[in-house]
């Protein structure tokens, strides 16, 4: 679908490239051409996803960091313009739960909006600001959701901070125009991929309950997900910034495409799925 080496001389940082959706977008830019960073807060997992994906060839460079920490994100974005500097950014780190709103303590709500929130504009305004100082324009993708337009229930921190991401995607769109810095988002369904079923759908069948309710009978793929980011981190159409396109077979159309829902569920199940959500947290949090 795009000609080999069109990503020839770039280089793109993909925030939580270690895994999941990140990892398929760097796979797939890295195979057009373009030279690799990954950061995430399990070194670990960096490390061997770096050599899986540099098997056949390129370049990854991994930073082990939580990007809630501002200052540790501006050292890695520092030592990233030492080292060859970058033309594309890829916000793609995420944390997410499903629970009852009135469940949650302020570390709970904390947890999710200083990651999705605060850490995405921590790297982009670090990496925007060097573009501008170096009269240099770079592209921008952040992966949000679609509940960007209509609220999320059960994932509240989640919804109001994706739906900031979407708003610093417009903001910055019109602001950092006059550099050459292009923002944009896609905004998908779901695509099942480890850290999310495990913390949204727990203890169900990846992918079941979108394909019982989505338009085209099924879940998006990692496919969809590389080509659509592929084009947008492309330079086929600068002129196309500030936009969120999302990309779920019409599922947010047809249903909200949110996890309504879970209103049915009482205590006993709220109780299970936190259990899950906590043991999942609770293994990640042993490799950081
Ligand atoms: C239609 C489909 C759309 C799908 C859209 C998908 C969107 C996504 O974003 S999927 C991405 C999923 N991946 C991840 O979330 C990976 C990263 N996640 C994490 O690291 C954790 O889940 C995190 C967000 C909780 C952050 O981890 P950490 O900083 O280590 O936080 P703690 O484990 O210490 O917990 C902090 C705080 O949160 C409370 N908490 C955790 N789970 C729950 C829960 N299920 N219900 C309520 N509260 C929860 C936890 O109890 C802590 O609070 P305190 O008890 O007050 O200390
Ligand atoms: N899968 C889906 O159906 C959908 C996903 N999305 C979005 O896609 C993106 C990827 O999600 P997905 O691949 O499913 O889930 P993953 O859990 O696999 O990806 C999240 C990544 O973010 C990293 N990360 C989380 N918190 C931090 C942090 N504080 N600092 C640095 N890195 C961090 C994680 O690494 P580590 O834990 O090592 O830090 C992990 O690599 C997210 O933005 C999500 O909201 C949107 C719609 C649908």
């Amino acid at each position: 679908m795009f000609s080999d080496g069109l990503f020839d001389g770039k280089r793109i940082l993909v925030t939580g490239g270690g895994t999941g959706l990140g990892r398929a977008m760097a796979e797939r830019l890295l195979a057009l051409g373009a030279d690799i960073v990954i950061c995430g807060r399990r070194e670990n997992v960096l490390q061997a996803a770096a050599k899986e994906m540099t098997a056949k060839g390129g370049r990854v460079d991994c930073y082990g960091l939580d990007i809630r920490n501002a200052q540790a994100v501006d050292e890695m974005v520092a030592d990233i313009f030492a080292t060859g500097g970058l033309t594309g950014l890829l916000n793609n780190a995420a944390g997410n739960f499903i629970a009852r709103t009135e469940d949650l303590s302020p570390k709970g709500f904390d947890a999710v909006a200083n990651i999705v929130m605060h850490g995405t504009f921590y790297v982009t305004q670090a990496v925007g600001k060097r573009w501008i100082a170096a009269g240099q324009g770079g592209s921008v993708l952040s992966i949000v959701v679609t509940w960007v337009r209509n609220g999320g229930p059960f994932v509240t921190p989640s919804a109001m901070s994706k739906a900031a991401v979407a708003a610093m995607t417009k903001s910055l769109a019109a602001e950092w125009g006059r550099y050459g810095v292009r923002l944009n988002a896609v905004a998908p369904g779901e695509i099942p991929t480890e850290g999310m079923s495990k913390r949204l759908n727990p203890g169900e069948t990846p992918g079941a309950r979108t394909a019982a309710r989505n338009p085209m009978g099924r879940v998006g793929t990692m496919e969809e997900l590389q080509n659509l980011a592929a084009f947008l981190l492309s330079d086929g159409c600068p002129w196309l910034t500030g936009e969120v396109i999302a990309m779920d077979g019409a599922q947010a159309l047809a249903t909200g495409g949110n996890f309504y829902e879970l209103r049915e569920w009482g205590d006993a199940e709220w109780k299970a799925a936190r259990e899950r959500i906590e043991a999942v947290n609770a293994k990640d949090r042993k490799e950081r």
